[in-house]
């Protein structure tokens, strides 16, 4: 199943920089794992905003529910998650 999930990022502006890049450090190897793994693979930069577009697949909701919670990134992010369905006209 494939699902379109934007994710913006909001870490707080008094957490100490280096509890930051840790975080976001982890956050980047959870990320490649999953994408070396074939469950992660779109993620774009939405250009001028600390946010991505990312399009996941996997087996059901609760697998990207358990991807999207173990993100280190998650306590600081709004996600919203869009099941997609196959177009009618799509040819591939
Ligand atoms: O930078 C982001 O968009 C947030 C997050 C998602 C994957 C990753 O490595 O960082």
């Amino acid at each position: 199943m494939l699902y379109l999930v934007r994710m913006d990022v909001k870490i707080p502006h008094d957490l100490p920089a280096d509890v930051a890049a840790e975080i976001k450090a982890r956050e980047k190897a959870y990320s490649q794992q999953l994408q070396h793994d074939g469950r992660w693979p779109h993620i774009w930069r939405v250009v001028g905003e600390y946010a991505n577009y990312s399009v996941f697949d996997v087996a059901s909701n609760d697998e990207l529910h358990e991807l999207l919670q173990g993100l280190p990134l998650f306590p600081y992010m709004d996600i919203q998650v869009t099941p997609l369905a196959r177009h009618p006209s799509a040819i591939a």
